[in-house]
């Protein structure tokens, strides 16, 4: 079945199948029609014009888009979505003082989660998460990586694990695995982390990797978490499996995690609120995509990532939510588009390009979503009848999303 949309006030992001990714100058282009038609046949889009230039074919399916922008869907290439229970107490705590570190020194943060997790039985997590995913998916995401890293046992990685592959196989949207066994050092290995790394590259690991669970591997390589040393044995472990990284890196402090990212060609190197020269440096010529997290640079009050210093540089960014219990309670991706305009000086189109097709890109589905282009799924964002594409991050808080289209189907 066909469906026509038409009188679209604008369509945007439009991109020829080649582009995979746009780098510096070039995000500062949001190509676009004006006054235009798309149309989509079942899943796929199939051809869009000029509204002068539209084939006089009467479509019997025909939406009327006046007033109103199609762009493509969201494409979050870093969340936590997979998790059970929440840590509003933490947060209560830090308004009360106490900072995300000496939560987390308490035996709070991940470790509370890991907890909590592990004791959850296995269909409440996916309830939990699956509410989750409907809930962002309703906000425009219409592709999604999701990390383990609650677990921090054999069992409850796994776990995690099996409740991401059920929500592949119930939910129409791409959704990406990657494994995050190394989230943080469980208490019991605390004076012998290496006994951990242990347990991860050679327990864990192989049976991730056997039991096909994960495309990725990530490690939160952050000083009190996983050094530079570990982040290279695992990622050479995880590589002997066709585990390509997507990492954490430079939170809190530069360590030397994105050079060592780069040079095990990592897909992505995320969060980047602290960056040196060097880190920039690492990253040039390589095919790793930064990740900018400014939903949990507003949640914990931590430096936005210096997005202006890496486009200069004429390096991409991708922009995610980092959607979590601990520092990023929210997978809204609308928000991250308003805070990386506001809090991080990225111009309209230079964020709109970083939460679609760059986002894409940081999840090897550029050929699939994250543009408009001839093939690619018809999951798309109609907004409501605005003023212009820049309103969306202008609006901050508001929901200018009208219907949300997967695989050319609106969803409630
Ligand atoms: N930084 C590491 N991991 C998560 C937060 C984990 C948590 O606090 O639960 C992040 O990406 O922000
Ligand atoms: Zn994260």
């Amino acid at each position: 079945m066909k469906t026509l949309f038409k009188n679209i006030k604008e369509l945007l992001q439009i991109r020829d199948p080649e582009v995979k990714k746009v780098a510096g100058r070039q995000m500062k282009e949001l190509p676009a029609i004006k006054n235009a038609w798309l149309l989509i046949e079942e899943d796929k889009i199939i051809d869009f014009g000029k509204m002068e230039n539209l084939p006089e074919i009467d479509f019997k399916n025909s939406i009327d888009a006046s007033g109103k922008i199609i762009l493509p869907t969201w494409c979050d290439s870093h969340t936590h979505i997979v998790y059970a229970g929440n840590r509003e107490q933490e947060f209560a705590d830090r308004i009360n003082g106490l900072s995300y570190e000496e939560i987390a020194n308490r035996g709070g943060g991940i470790l509370n989660s890991a907890k909590t997790l592990q004791e959850t039985p296995e269909d409440e997590v996916y309830q939990q998460s699956a509410a989750r995913l409907e809930e962002v998916m309703k906000l425009g995401t219409g592709a999604v990586e999701i990390k383990s890293g609650y677990g921090l046992t054999e069992e409850g990685e796994l776990k995690m694990l099996r409740v991401i592959k059920k929500l592949q196989q119930d939910y129409d949207i791409p959704i990406k695995a990657t494994f995050l066994g190394a989230h943080a050092i469980p208490k019991e290995y605390k004076s012998d982390p290496q006994k951990y790394m242990d347990l991860v590259i050679n327990e864990i690991l192989p049976k991730v990797a056997n039991q096909n669970l994960a495309e990725y591997i990530d490690i939160f390589c952050e000083k009190g978490y996983f050094s530079v040393d570990d982040t290279h044995q695992l990622l050479s472990a995880a590589k002997k499996y066709g585990m390509k990284p997507k990492i954490h890196v430079n939170q809190f402090n530069a360590i030397g995690g994105i050079k060592a990212g780069v040079a095990h060609e990592a897909l992505s190197v995320d969060h980047l609120e602290v960056m040196t020269s060097e880190d920039i440096e690492a990253l040039k010529n390589t095919a790793t995509m930064p990740v900018a997290l400014p939903s949990c640079s507003l949640f914990l009050s931590i430096p936005y990532t210096p997005a202006r210093k890496i486009l200069e540089a004429e390096l991409p960014i991708a922009l995610a939510t980092d959607f979590n219990p601990g520092s990023t309670p929210s997978g809204n991706m609308n928000l991250v588009l308003s805070l990386a305009c506001i809090k991080m000086k990225m111009t309209p189109e230079e964020a709109i390009n970083a939460v679609t097709i760059n986002g894409a890109y940081a999840m090897e589905l550029s050929d699939k979503v994250g543009s408009i282009t001839k093939g690619k799924k018809a999951n798309l964002i109609m907004t409501k009848e605005i003023p212009s594409y820049t309103f969306l991050p202008y609006a901050f808080g508001s929901n200018n999303i009208e219907t949300v289209f997967i695989n050319g189907k609106a969803i409630e």
